[in-house]
């Protein structure tokens, strides 16, 4: 098979959809690799790393999507490169489709087979391909919930683990998975004081097991939360209904109870945000303000810190890759459920439930498309 991986071009994105060794394996087991020409800058590859690996390089991404079977990239296609998706194309990549009808319409217009990284599952009931991303995002929200928090950004003016004396910050996470768990970890690394609220009772349980002591958890009711949220000098957004829409769990009315300059981070954004005021930023333009409460809504924070999530993206991604062009994604996905679940869109029909839902589009069901 023939691998196309293009340079990312959303704003500010650093990360490469193949790292030199996950292309050096496709080489290995007989692909043909085509990078397009400085991809692998931003996160710390050059072009003849890729060289070295055994892959192409090749000027142009008009070329990539020209002449690849599949594209391996990391972000969900612009409007520019759904253009260029062809009828029986293989893209694998993160989609978000739910809150996005734009580009479902035009995956759906192209004709391709898309698989989406974040509904790829494992046999314990994760996010295989998100989880990565999750680490990292969930690490750098109370980073840039910090910075953001600093009186000349337009926070409060609190430091996260306060100084003997004075308190320290009261940072709230909502959702208590990968990404509510590492930032839970390192806001309280941080010496904020810091509650996790989950729906799911096994979850805490897990939570209260392992990091009873560093920080509390709660069970996320409507007036639990909003007793918090009054509390919080920074609120971190971690919900995740896996493919579907985010629930908007905190109101616009409710920042009238909150601290002037308490600061929002929806790591959600990508699934449309958890908070009723969030809309997507970039890192050039990442914070704004909404009757005085700060919002951090950057929905491909990983990019951010390039080389470690291109890495750790790249570990996940890997064997689902090479099971993909080994087999091709109807083979590969007969033979794993898992990869079958990542299935959103193929030839011109939405397979994904909780999209179609989302969107009011009908789908047929991923095992249907298998048979046919
Ligand atoms: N902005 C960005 O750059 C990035 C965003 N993300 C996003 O972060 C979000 C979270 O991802 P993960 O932590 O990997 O998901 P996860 O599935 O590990 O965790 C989500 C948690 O939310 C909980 N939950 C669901 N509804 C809830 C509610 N009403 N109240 C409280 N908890 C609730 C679930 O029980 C689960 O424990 C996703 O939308 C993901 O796409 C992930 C990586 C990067
Ligand atoms: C998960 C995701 O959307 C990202 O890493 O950008
Ligand atoms: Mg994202």
């Amino acid at each position: 098979m023939k691998i196309g991986c293009p340079t990312e071009i959303k704003p500010q994105e650093f990360r490469v959809g193949m790292t030199p060794n996950a292309a050096g394996e496709a080489v290995a087991h007989g692909h043909e690799v085509i990078i397009q020409s400085g991809a692998g800058k931003g996160a710390g590859f050059e072009d003849a790393d890729y060289v070295a690996a055994g892959a192409a390089i090749i000027d142009t991404a008009e070329e990539v999507f020209a002449t690849a079977d599949m594209i391996v990239k990391v972000k969900e296609p612009q409007a520019g490169e759904r253009k260029m998706l062809r009828e029986g194309q293989l893209l694998f990549t993160y989609l978000h489709l739910a809150p996005d009808p734009e580009q479902t319409k035009d995956l759906m217009e192209s004709g391709c087979t898309a698989i989406a990284y974040e509904t790829v599952t494992d046999e314990r009931g994760g996010l295989p391909l998100l989880a990565p991303m999750s680490e990292v995002a969930g690490r750098l929200a109370p980073q840039v919930g910090a910075y953001t928090l600093q009186k000349a950004n337009g926070g409060r003016g609190v430091l996260m683990g306060g100084v003997p004396g004075v308190g320290p910050a009261k940072v709230l996470v909502i959702g208590g998975g990968v990404v509510g768990t590492h930032a839970a970890k390192i806001a309280a690394g941080m010496g904020a004081d810091v509650t996790v609220l989950d729906r799911s009772l096994p979850r805490l349980r897990y939570l209260d097991d392992v990091f009873g002591g560093t920080f509390n958890t709660g069970y996320s009711s409507q007036g639990l939360l909003a007793e918090h949220l009054t509390q919080a000098d920074m609120v971190i957004g971690a919900v995740l209904i896996p493919g579907a829409e985010a629930p908007k769990l905190v109101r616009r009315a409710q920042f009238a109870d909150m601290k002037p300059g308490a600061v929002l981070v929806d790591v959600a954004i990508d699934q449309g945000g958890c908070f009723e005021t969030s809309k997507a930023t970039t890192h050039a333009d990442p914070i704004y303000d909404v009757d005085g409460i700060m919002h951090y809504c950057v929905a491909n924070m990983p990019g951010a810190v390039a080389r470690t999530s291109t890495i750790a993206l790249g570990n996940a991604t890997m064997p689902f890759m090479l099971a993909l062009a080994d087999k091709g994604w109807k083979q590969a996905c007969a033979d794993d459920p898992h990869l079958l679940n990542g299935l959103n869109v193929h030839a011109g029909q939405l397979t994904y439930f909780a999209v179609g839902k989302a969107l009011g589009i009908d789908v047929v069901s991923p095992q249907l498309v298998l048979k046919g």
